[in-house]
């Protein structure tokens, strides 16, 4: 692209400068391919114009930003922009050719679930027929089907990456995309050039507060989604903020697909739900008549997940009875209320991604009902910048609705652990709740849960899912906690581990 038409796209002005050819975008320095554009963007702890003589160095030939800081020259024509981050979004979204236009676009946001749905959404349609992508936490597919993981730890990654996905999934020929969308993503622009077409909403209770400030900012970030897509999916069962997003998402002509896995007034129901130790039945009735369906998962809250990935994939035009034969082979989500395999006479154990206290209390009551002994559960909370008044509250939770609890390190970062363990033991106790100890390490922690709990038991492992790595200190290690759960089985058969 012309830097002449980039410049008219962003609505500045390159006055005076040489028109160069621009053939790609980024925010990040040492991304930058000769004949990039370098966005500075001026954020909470670096400002980008800090790295424009890198970026040039790597073969920048245009800067976008605010305004070069008081004394500083470009070596590049610069492009001044009233608001960097939607110029990030909408030069990326210009250079990669306004891919999503050619997609048709679920969009999956939420405080928790998003994951699930976005991965239910992503199996339904592609039982369908549909070429379908996935962006989302566990990294990206085309359709082909290969998990990929794009250059950044994200649910949604930055703009230039988002949009060079949705490329690659359309010269991969996809029809359809699930694009996982965090409410960090939808607050700081990272999906402003994604045109949805649905947007699935799981659920809003209070985690990033630490980003977005209250509730109030949380919940206006998140329902930008619901805003921009044309098809709402919206769970009534969310009170307060079903209400509110009501006429959010009918404002200027969009529709609305109601569901509720509480038996509330919704257009997709669940009524008759049993949990059994390996999956859950519902009868699902909807706009297209009723059907019995069968979800290969635990966790009573994978209903809703379910019924929000149905209700989405039939605003794309797909069936019923689709829906629900798909339902039946989906084949769960790693590290979300993952079963280790076991022999007889052992404890079950589940690996869960659960880490916020309304997460970890509807994971342990859904065990419970499948639970004939006690319920154990062993978890951490992380230390850094992350939102730490969620501490005490998950020691509460941990134990009132745990019989047995083990408390332990989650990538506690810089902060002293026993501060944090201590936190989540202020809240056990605060509760009036002394059925907890504290192990530090988490091997040792698993290790001692699983080794005490009888064959009756389950034994809950949660906080870090499918993680890859635990951060201890400055320190990243490797982690994998379904090997940690397989170790801790062997070491209590005595097997070598
Ligand atoms: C709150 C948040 O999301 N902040 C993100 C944001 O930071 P920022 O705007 O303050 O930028 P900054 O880090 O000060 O850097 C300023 C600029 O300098 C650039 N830079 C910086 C250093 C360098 O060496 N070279 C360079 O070019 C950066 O790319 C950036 O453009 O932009 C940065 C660049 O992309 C991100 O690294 C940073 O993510 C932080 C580290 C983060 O942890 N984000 C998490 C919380 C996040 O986004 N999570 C959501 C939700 C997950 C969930 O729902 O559970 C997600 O979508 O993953
Ligand atoms: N609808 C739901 N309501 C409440 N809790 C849920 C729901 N769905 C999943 N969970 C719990 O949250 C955990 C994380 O699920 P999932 O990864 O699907 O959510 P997420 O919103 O993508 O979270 P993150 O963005 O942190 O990855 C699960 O392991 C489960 O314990």
């Amino acid at each position: 692209m012309r830097l002449s038409d980039l410049a008219a796209t962003l609505g500045a002005d390159p006055a005076g400068t040489d028109d160069v050819e621009v053939t790609g975008v980024s925010h990040q320095a040492d991304w930058i391919r000769p004949g990039d554009a370098f966005v500075a963007v001026r954020g909470a702890r670096f400002d980008g114009h800090t790295f424009v003589a890198d970026a040039v160095e790597r073969g920048a030939v245009a800067v976008i930003g605010e305004g070069m800081p008081a004394g500083a020259t470009c070596p590049v024509p610069y492009l001044r922009v009233a608001a960097v981050r939607p110029a990030l979004a909408d030069a990326a979204t210009a250079i990669a050719g306004r891919p999503s236009d050619a997609l048709s676009v679920i969009g999956v946001t939420g405080t928790d679930g998003k994951t699930t749905t976005s991965c239910l959404a992503l199996h339904l349609l592609r039982e369908a027929g549909r070429a379908t992508g996935l962006l989302s936490t566990i990294g990206y597919e085309l359709p082909d089907g290969v998990l990929r993981q794009p250059p950044s730890h994200f649910t949604t990654p930055e703009a230039p990456q988002v949009q060079q996905i949705l490329r690659d999934m359309v010269g991969a020929g996809a029809s359809d995309a699930v694009v996982e969308s965090s409410s960090h993503a939808l607050a700081l622009d990272r999906v402003r050039g994604v045109d949805y077409d649905v947007a699935v909403w799981t659920n809003l209770t209070g985690e990033h507060l630490d980003f977005h400030g209250s509730m109030e900012q949380y919940f206006a970030d998140k329902s930008l989604l619901v805003q921009r897509a044309r098809h709402s999916v919206l769970n009534v069962d969310d009170v307060p903020w079903f209400e509110r997003l009501v006429p959010l998402a009918t404002a200027d002509g969009g529709s609305l697909t109601t569901y509720s896995a509480e038996g509330g007034e919704a257009d997709w129901r669940a009524t008759d739900v049993e949990e059994g130790p390996e999956a859950i039945t519902f009868t699902v009735h909807t706009p297209m008549g009723s059907a019995a369906a069968r979800l290969p998962m635990i966790g009573r809250f994978n209903v809703a997940n379910a019924l929000a990935a149905m209700a989405g994939v039939a605003a794309t035009g797909v069936g019923l009875e689709e829906l629900v034969a798909a339902l039946a082979t989906f084949g769960g989500v790693a590290g979300r209320m993952e079963m280790v395999e076991r022999r007889d006479g052992e404890p079950r154990v589940i690996v869960d991604f659960a880490h916020t206290p309304p997460s970890l209390e509807k994971a342990l009551e859904t065990v419970r009902v499948t639970t004939q002994g006690a319920l154990w559960v062993v978890l951490g909370s992380a230390g850094g910048p992350r939102d730490p008044s969620k501490r005490a509250p998950l020691g509460r939770v941990a134990t009132t609705h745990a019989d047995r609890v083990v408390f332990t390190e989650e990538d506690h970062r810089t902060t002293p652990l026993q501060d944090i363990l201590d936190e989540m033991e202020r809240g056990a106790r605060e509760a009036g709740r002394d059925n907890f100890v504290s192990i530090g390490d988490r091997t040792d922690a698993i290790r001692y849960a699983v080794r005490e709990a009888g064959a009756d038991d389950t034994v809950v492992l949660a906080g870090k899912g499918p993680e890859e790595t635990m951060e201890r200190g400055t320190e990243l290690v490797p982690w994998e906690e379904i090997e940690e759960a397989r170790r801790a089985l062997a070491a209590r058969r005595g097997d070598p581990t």
